[in-house]
């Protein structure tokens, strides 16, 4: 286990791994206030259905594990594969940490982990530092631990699973930034995160002005109908 003047434990989420992508910039002025908007994932979702994109998860499979949150911001990706050799102890493989030195205040750590949410890749320090980043919510395809630290933190985060047992020396951290499945979807570094406590849509950045210009003509037609306008 590596060790610096932290201590033992600081480095965990170090790792570096073997291919660090772009992150593209993405101008997030028209999602301004989105974050209040009822019922957002369900709207977004229609509006991917009608533009021709399968980009969303359900909560059924990822639920909240900390509730009415409504989070949209830049994706940053990280990637984990099963650790090639097994170790005789529990080491590192986490690239958490690596992947925090790539965002901006807003952004979402979005991650594929194991999916069957056996191993855990996010946990209380985890959250502790990414808070401190001004990350503004993780999701992980996988499980994810301390989810009473988690919740002290006040992240949001939607995973698999939520499991005591942890990644490190399990998973490998391969990639940041690199495209990554979460369940059926391709997530791309740069995709917009919209998730809130029904489900986790990935937007495009080409089809948000076409996304944003649908999403205001149905806020009008929902106004009138409830009587709101
Ligand atoms: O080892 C893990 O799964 C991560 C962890 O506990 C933490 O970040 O606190
Ligand atoms: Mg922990």
């Amino acid at each position: 286990m590596s060790t610096n003047k932290e201590g033992p434990r600081a480095a965990i989420g170090s790792h570096q791994p073997a291919h660090i992508g772009e992150l593209p910039e993405v101008d997030l002025a028209m999602t301004e206030g989105w974050g209040d908007i009822p019922g957002l994932s369900s709207t977004i979702s229609d509006i991917l259905d009608d533009l021709g994109y399968h980009l969303c998860v359900s909560c059924t499979a990822m639920p909240a594990r900390s509730t009415g949150r409504c989070v949209v911001g830049r994706a940053v990706t990280l990637r984990y594969l099963p650790e090639r050799r097994v170790r005789e102890s529990a080491s590192d493989g986490l690239i958490h940490q690596s992947a925090l030195q790539h965002v901006s205040p807003g952004d979402v750590l979005v991650i594929e982990g194991d999916g069957a949410g056996q191993y855990s890749v996010f946990g209380g320090m985890a959250a502790h530092r990414a808070v401190q980043r001004g990350i503004a919510g993780v999701v992980v395809d996988g499980a994810v631990r301390d989810v009473d630290q988690i919740t002290d933190e006040q992240l949001p985060v939607w995973s698999t699973g939520v499991t005591c047992v942890t990644g490190r020396g399990r998973l490998q951290g391969v990639g940041i930034n690199v495209p990554i499945r979460i369940q059926r979807v391709q997530v791309c570094p740069g995709d917009i995160v919209i998730a809130d406590d029904s489900g986790i849509c990935f937007v495009p950045p080409e089809v948000l002005p076409e996304v944003g210009r649908r999403l205001n003509e149905i806020l009008a037609e929902e106004r009138r109908i409830l009587g709101t306008r």
